[in-house]
This record gives C-alpha cells, structure tokens and sequence, in this order.
C-alpha cells in the first residue's frame, strides 16, 4: 500500500494562511499541483516532506500520523527543492556520492544505486564531469537522481522544470513516466504543458486553497459549452472581445485574427463557435492568463 492523505491542513503564518484547510488523497502515480507564483505550492510541498508542521489539520501515511513515524517517514520522501544548489567543482557521481552519505545509505549499495540512477537520467556518459559545467536540465536530472537514491515513496518535485528548454522538459516529461509505477509523484509547476500529458490528477491551487481537482478528462468535462472561437476580420469586434471576455489566444491570420474565447454563453458574434476545451482554457477559467504559456 502506499496511500498519502493530507486532512485539513492549514498553515498560517500571523494572520496570513500560506495554506487553508487543503484535504487530498495520493496514492503511486503523478499528480500535478497547478498554481500562479504565491498559491501556497511549495508550503503544501514542504509539509508533505514534513520540513513544516501544519498549523492544523494532519498527515496519514498508510494509516499512520506521519509525526508518530518520524524517521520512518522521512526515509520513505525523496525531494527536489525548488532552490536547488549544487556544489559545482563536484562531478555528478561524487554529489551523488555525497548526498548518498549524507542520507546514511550504505557505501556499496550507494555505488551501484547512483551508476543506476546516472543511467537512468542520462548522464552516465558525463558522470564524471562538474556539475558546474552542465546545463540546466542537466542540473536538474542531477536533482532528480539525488531525490531518487534512497528509492523514494514518495517523490516530491517543486518546480522541477523551471528555466528548462521545450527539448528537456519533454525529456523530463518522460523520465518522470517511466518512474512513476511505483510511487507518489507530486510536481508543482505553473506550466501547465508540464502535466498536461503525465499527471492522473491535477490539484489547482489559489491563495491557499484547492480550486478544483481530478483527472484531466474531467476537468475538461466540466469545461464543456465554455469555450469558442470567433473569426473576425474587424478590428473594433477584435478590440470588443479582448475588453468583454477572457481571451486565451489571439491567431493573427493573412486577412482575419482567431480569438479563443472563456465564456458561460455563447457569444453574439456570427461566426463564434463552440470548440473543445483544452487545458489552457481550464487554466485561465480558474487563474488568470499570466504564466500559462511556456516560455
Ligand atoms: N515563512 C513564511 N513566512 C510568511 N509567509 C510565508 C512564508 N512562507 C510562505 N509564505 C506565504 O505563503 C504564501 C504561499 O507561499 P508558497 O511559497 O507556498 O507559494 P507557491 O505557490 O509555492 O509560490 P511560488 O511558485 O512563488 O514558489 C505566499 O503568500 C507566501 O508569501
């Protein structure tokens, strides 16, 4: 069994709530916390790997409060911290060496683990080479190993593929998949790209609270008859839209400008037409149309 279940958790720090009576079940798969900077994704995080008590509300793990398991606990997490620092002058297999140690893993097992894992992220080639010189997503690959030598239960990312490329998050995108058979995967992220195609469920978060959540089919389920497209070649209807709807995408083409459009009916425009929902358009219904695209 492997079964993660947050009963309403609060976090108040003074007067203000960084996080609001969340209540969420896990079990093994990928699930995507979605919210704008300041939600309170990396507060929910830090509680789950229990680098924060709650103010409120507990944690059961397998049936048990997490505060009574205590080391049994931690050794079952593996986390990616948002901030993330590596030691640069080191190669990878001598960090991965070094956090092994510090994680108290045994020597012999730690050697074979970590060619495992540097396999599996793909940089054994590069193994010995500093950490210091690699890109970005190399550096978080490196990230991903570390989380994953004590064989985690439970795998927390907060923000992992932040100032990646499109090339290396779909890399990530994958590597994640493949590992997630037998784990909780929870991955916080503003981009929505990022879940789009590998989390089971996603978990929206906005000023400290859980707007909505389930599987994707869902989610969109529920988006049905609010989405539409107008095709207009005048510039005032362009303007018009822009100022009465929330607009997820403007196409300009040769001789008209596509709007895709939020909206609870359909909107009084000849060639507005109803279209399928998709994840950017649950995104801007729930948040606002700031850091929705990749960049
Ligand atoms: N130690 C703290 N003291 C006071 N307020 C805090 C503290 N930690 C977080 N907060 C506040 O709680 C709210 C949620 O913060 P949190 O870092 O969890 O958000 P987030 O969704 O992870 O945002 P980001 O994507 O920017 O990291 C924010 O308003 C933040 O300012």
């Amino acid at each position: 069994m492997n079964k993660l279940e947050i009963k309403n958790l609060t976090k108040s720090y003074g007067r203000k709530n960084a996080n609001n009576d969340i209540n969420v079940t896990f079990e093994n798969g990928v699930y995507g916390l979605l919210g704008p900077n300041g939600a309170g994704k990396t507060t929910l995080m830090k509680q789950i790997t229990a680098l924060i008590q709650p103010s409120k509300g507990e944690i059961i793990y397998n049936g048990e409060n997490i505060n009574d398991l205590d080391e049994k606990y931690r050794s079952v997490i593996g986390y990616l911290p948002q901030e993330f620092g590596v030691y640069k002058s080191f190669s990878a297999k001598k960090f991965l060496q070094y956090i092994a140690a510090l994680k108290g893993l045994d020597k012999k097992q730690a050697t074979k683990k970590i060619d495992e894992l540097l396999n599996l992220v793909g940089l054994y080639e590069v193994r010995n080479k500093a950490v210091g010189k690699f890109s970005g997503g190399m550096k978080r690959r490196v990230g991903i190993a570390q989380a994953l030598l004590n064989d985690p239960k439970i795998l927390v990312l907060d923000e992992p593929t932040a100032g990646l490329d499109p090339q290396e998050r779909a890399r990530f995108r994958n590597l994640i998949s493949q590992i997630s058979k037998d784990k909780i995967i929870i991955l916080s992220t503003h981009i929505i790209s990022d879940i789009e195609s590998i989390a089971k469920e996603t978990i929206m978060i906005k000023n400290g609270s859980i707007l909505m959540k389930g599987a994707h089919r869902d989610i969109l389920l529920g988006m049905e008859g609010k989405v539409y497209s107008i095709k207009t070649s005048n510039e005032d209807e362009v303007w018009e839209i822009q100022n009465n709807y929330k607009v997820v995408n403007i196409q300009r083409g040769v001789n008209d400008v596509e709007l895709r459009i939020i909206s609870d009916k359909m909107p009084p425009y000849e060639q507005a037409q109803g279209v399928q929902p998709k994840f950017e358009d649950v995104y801007m219904f729930y948040f606002d149309l700031e850091n929705t695209r990749e960049v």
